[in-house]
């Protein structure tokens, strides 16, 4: 039985329909961002709390559970900057008792959703590995931290783990059943193509004065389904004990300007954009792209879709969005 917690999230609610493939699934979420409409119906869902310790010794005294991958927190940049309090607690307190908990009961795989807001502001064209990490936000320290103490952990007790640094997810599920949905959204693609199939009246560029070439910020998408499958490589090199102690970018190592992405939208949509030019979000650095080569030399890993595919599968998503 392989735990996912928060896997009625964005990213986990794709893991989980993959993983259901191959794997009992037990999904424990508060719902909090969640949606339970998202959730693979072959799975145990229990609706409860990352940091209610009780409950986590009841679930791992009752379950058999080989690896828990660990989805939940919260992960808007802007927001942590204002709320830091609740980042802390969450993403740090929280998880602390899911960790401790594991060990309590002798758990010992773990796969961690971390950030590529972690390295903070890098002078690299693509950032690897072993690129310094300063985050920018308490979001990207939040997550810091628990890696920090999943490499102590490892060290300390026998508990293995893969951490995953995605850069920027986007895309849907394949056949559009499920995909991105957050209230308030404040994701770029799902804001672009939420005004594209007429559900918001327009679009805020957050700035037009970076050091960039048309001035806006620079990300690297990765497709969800890409995601999935990535998790699912690391998950088989933990359990088949190929992987004690790695950390890993999740990235297309291409990077792509707000504005390309708007241009992208509209070729897709076949839809004009109206875009305004706002203030700078707080704690955003100007260019974040991928290189994700270690984990394709180490797990034969490599992204497959690129911007039209994650913006054509986003769009089918959109067009008739569920929840
Ligand atoms: N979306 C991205 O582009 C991106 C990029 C890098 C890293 N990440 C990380 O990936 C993970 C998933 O991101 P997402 O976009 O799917 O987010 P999401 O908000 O859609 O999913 C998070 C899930 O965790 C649940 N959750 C949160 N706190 C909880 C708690 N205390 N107890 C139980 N459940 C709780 C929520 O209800 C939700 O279902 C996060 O850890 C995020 O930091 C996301
Ligand atoms: O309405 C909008 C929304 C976003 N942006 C810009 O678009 C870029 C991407 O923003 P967003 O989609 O919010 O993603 P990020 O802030 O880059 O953060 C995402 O990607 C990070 C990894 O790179 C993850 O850690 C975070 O969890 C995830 O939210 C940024 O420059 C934003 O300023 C706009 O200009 N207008």
């Amino acid at each position: 039985m392989i735990l996912v917690v928060g896997g009625a999230g964005y990213i986990g609610s794709h893991l989980v329909k993959e993983l259901v493939k191959s794997h009992k699934v037990l999904v424990l979420d508060n719902l909090s961002t969640g949606h339970q409409e998202a959730i693979d119906e072959k799975v145990i869902f229990i609706h409860g709390e990352l940091g209610d310790q009780q409950l986590l010794n009841e679930i791992f005294s009752t379950f058999s559970i080989q690896a828990v991958m660990h989805f939940a927190a919260n992960s808007l940049v802007g927001e942590s900057v204002i709320n830091p309090q609740k980042y802390y607690m969450n993403n740090v307190v929280a998880t602390l008792s899911l960790l401790n908990t594991m060990i309590k009961h002798k758990v010992k795989n773990c796969i961690f959703s971390s950030t590529a807001a972690t390295y903070g502001i890098s002078n690299s064209q693509l950032i690897d590995e072993a690129v310094p990490t300063w985050p920018i936000n308490p979001y990207g320290r939040s997550k810091l931290m628990i890696e920090q103490i999943l490499s102590d952990y490892a060290q300390a007790y026998d508990l293995h783990y893969v951490i995953l640094r995605y850069f920027n997810a986007a895309g849907a599920y394949t056949t559009g059943e499920i995909g991105e949905s957050h209230h308030p959204e404040s994701h770029l693609i799902p804001i672009i193509l939420q005004h594209l199939a007429g559900s918001r009246e327009k679009v805020f560029i957050y700035g037009d004065d970076y050091d960039t070439p048309d001035g806006t910020c620079i990300r690297d998408f990765i497709h969800v389904m890409d995601l999935a499958t990535a998790h699912i490589i690391a998950l088989e090199s933990l359990l088949n004990g190929k992987n004690k102690a790695a950390i890993y970018n999740l990235g297309n190592g291409t990077g792509y300007s707000v504005k390309e992405v708007i241009k992208t939208c509209e070729k897709i949509a076949q839809s004009k954009c109206n875009f305004e030019i706002a203030q700078r979000r707080a704690g955003d650095p100007a260019i974040l792209v991928a290189s994700a080569k270690k984990i394709q030399q180490e797990l034969g890993w490599k992204a497959e879709k690129d911007l039209e595919s994650i913006i054509e599968s986003a769009w089918k998503w959109h067009k008739h969005q569920k929840y």
